[in-house]
């Protein structure tokens, strides 16, 4: 018997003993600097010359490591390793599956400041986002290693007399798991071990900006028992590996999270039957959202600008969940932005190693260019009322950023920038935020600001977004609590730390034997 699932409490870094430890573990993952990383297949390390350089994005010129990068040959030797390895792994007893999770998540939660500390440095987190990466991490852990014990005798049907019939599910095949590198540590580990835990194995392509804390997990799935083979570690670009292995004809799954652009690009060509394919690939594809916190007249203001403002900046906007607009009633629209500027004007941006900075940097150069150009275009399409600026001497810093009296559908209110930046607008009244708030093409996560009850359940009705909260941030979920993903162009709902999210990854088969 496992005792019930409960999520990972977050750390409280204004305890004088955690603030030491996370210090101290940020000092000593100093001498892990520079280190040389190696592709994992079937448990062989395989070193290569071409290499990822992995660097500090709060300062570019500390080299966190260099990690060897797969080609299409390595991406071949990995998908026959796995492909082997699966003959094996299926057979598995589910038990002995969930145990390799419930030991790995025991492994972090022991080294939890190490991770953390990982996280600040090669994810450019702040201490509390960083804390909430591991914590999910483990959560995905604890929560699908209790989802496969429940699922794994299937769901009684009917029998009769002179038949007894089962229902159970059985796993797919080789899984190509392909994450993003916001979610460094949470999303990798939940898709990697969703796959594997029903029985699958798995290439897992890390993002190239963060790769190490993935070879990382794959040493403590090794520790906790997992088989040579069952997980195979093969970072490289999306566009050689990554491409080879969508197109693969055995590959059986795609478990995706990442960009609208990629994400539709593999659900193209995963469609496309290869020559001695036997299945219809599955595929799970989480991808990008244009979250909208609704503010209504009736509402408490100072949470709403509370929520925009965490929501916005939390982790420098770079969450798929991130409010990057906010439609908020005419009649208390210059209230809730004035005090989203004095919030916003409050917080400290720089390297989030030092625990009082707010915001760190992003992620890279090519998100730098790249939300700076939509602040250009913001300063088209709205009035800049504070940020706008950025700093790309050392690391990629840029100021929290708000726009008002943007047009619905104006670039920055429609596309994903995925940065921190918020635009506000204006709507006459309840029915019309919510029309504005459902314009794009995404449908990932929204909350709504009101004291009005029936407001509450005309959006619960009408705001089409997976997330959907209320009085509150719209980002945050918990696994196991708030089931995650989105609608529309952001992805096919898979529900991640949800009741369902395991049986994605596997197939139903019915036996019914003669009595
Ligand atoms: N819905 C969700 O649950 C969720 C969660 C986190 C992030 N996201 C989204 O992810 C995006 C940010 O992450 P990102 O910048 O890493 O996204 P991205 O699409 O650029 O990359 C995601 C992954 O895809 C790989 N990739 C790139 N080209 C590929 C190709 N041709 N074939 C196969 N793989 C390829 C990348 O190397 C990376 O591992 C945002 O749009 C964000 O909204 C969504
Ligand atoms: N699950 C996270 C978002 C993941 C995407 O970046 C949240 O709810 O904020």
């Amino acid at each position: 018997m496992v005792v019930p699932y409960t999520h990972e409490p977050f750390t409280d870094f204004s305890v004088e003993e955690n603030r030491k430890k996370m210090e101290e573990a940020l000092k000593n993952i100093e001498a892990e600097f520079g280190k040389e990383y190696p592709l994992v297949i079937g448990g062989e390390r395989i070193t290569t010359e071409d290499k990822i350089k992995v660097v500090n994005p709060s300062n570019k010129t500390e080299i966190l490591g260099y990690v060897s990068k797969s080609n299409k040959n390595l991406a071949e030797k990995a998908m026959q390793v796995a492909d082997e390895t699966f003959n094996t792994w299926r057979k598995t007893d589910p038990k002995f599956r969930a145990g390799v999770l419930f030991r790995a998540a025991a492994i972090i939660r022991r080294r939890k400041f190490e991770f953390n500390a990982h996280l600040v440095k090669e994810g450019g987190k702040p201490w509390k986002e960083a804390d909430a990466d591991t914590a999910e991490a483990i959560d995905f852990l604890e929560y699908y290693g209790r989802q496969m014990l429940k699922i794994k005798d299937g769901v009684e049907v009917n029998s009769r007399p002179i038949e007894h019939n089962q229902f159970h599910y059985i796993p797919l095949g080789v899984g190509l798991v392909i994450s993003p590198w916001n979610f460094l540590f949470a999303i990798m580990a939940g898709t990697t071990v969703a796959s594997m835990v029903t029985g699958n194995t798995v290439l897992l392509k890390p993002a190239s900006t963060t790769p190490i804390i993935a070879y990382k997990f794959i040493e403590v799935l090794e520790e906790a028992g997992m088989p040579k083979g069952v997980v195979n570690y093969i970072p490289g670009p999306g566009s050689e590996v990554g491409d080879y292995l969508v197109e693969h004809p055995r590959t059986r799954f795609i478990s995706f999270t990442g960009s609208r652009e990629v994400g539709t690009r593999i659900f193209e060509k995963a469609a496309v039957i290869q020559e001695g394919q036997k299945w219809l690939k599955r595929t799970i594809l989480e991808m990008g959202g244009k979250d909208t916190i609704v503010v209504d007249n009736e509402a408490d203001l100072e949470l709403a600008a509370q929520s925009i403002v965490q929501s916005a900046f939390g982790f420098s906007g770079q969450k798929c969940s991130a409010c990057s607009r906010a439609v908020i009633h005419e009649d208390v629209y210059d209230q809730v932005k004035d005090r989203v500027v004095e919030l916003t004007n409050e917080l400290t941006v720089g390297d989030p190693a030092d625990q009082n900075h707010f915001m760190g940097p992003v992620i890279d150069q090519a998100a730098y260019d790249k939300i700076l150009k939509y602040i250009e275009i913001g300063k088209e399409e709205g009035e800049l009322l504070t940020g706008g600026e950025g700093d790309d001497s050392k690391g990629w810093f840029l100021k929290p950023t708000v726009f008002a009296d943007v047009d619905p559908q104006a670039r920055i209110m429609q596309e994903e920038i995925f940065g921190p930046v918020v635009a506000l607008t204006k709507a006459k009244d309840f029915e019309e935020a919510i029309e504005i708030a459902n314009n794009t093409e995404y449908g990932l996560t929204g909350a709504v600001i009101t004291n009005n009850r029936e407001h509450l359940e005309q959006a619960r009705e009408d705001f089409h977004v997976g997330n959907l909260y209320f009085n509150r941030g719209c980002t945050a979920a918990i696994v196991g609590y708030q089931p995650f993903g989105g609608f529309n162009m952001s992805g096919t709902d898979s529900k991640a730390g949800g009741p369902d999210y395991l049986i994605q990854h596997m197939q139903g088969k019915t036996t019914s034997e003669m009595l």
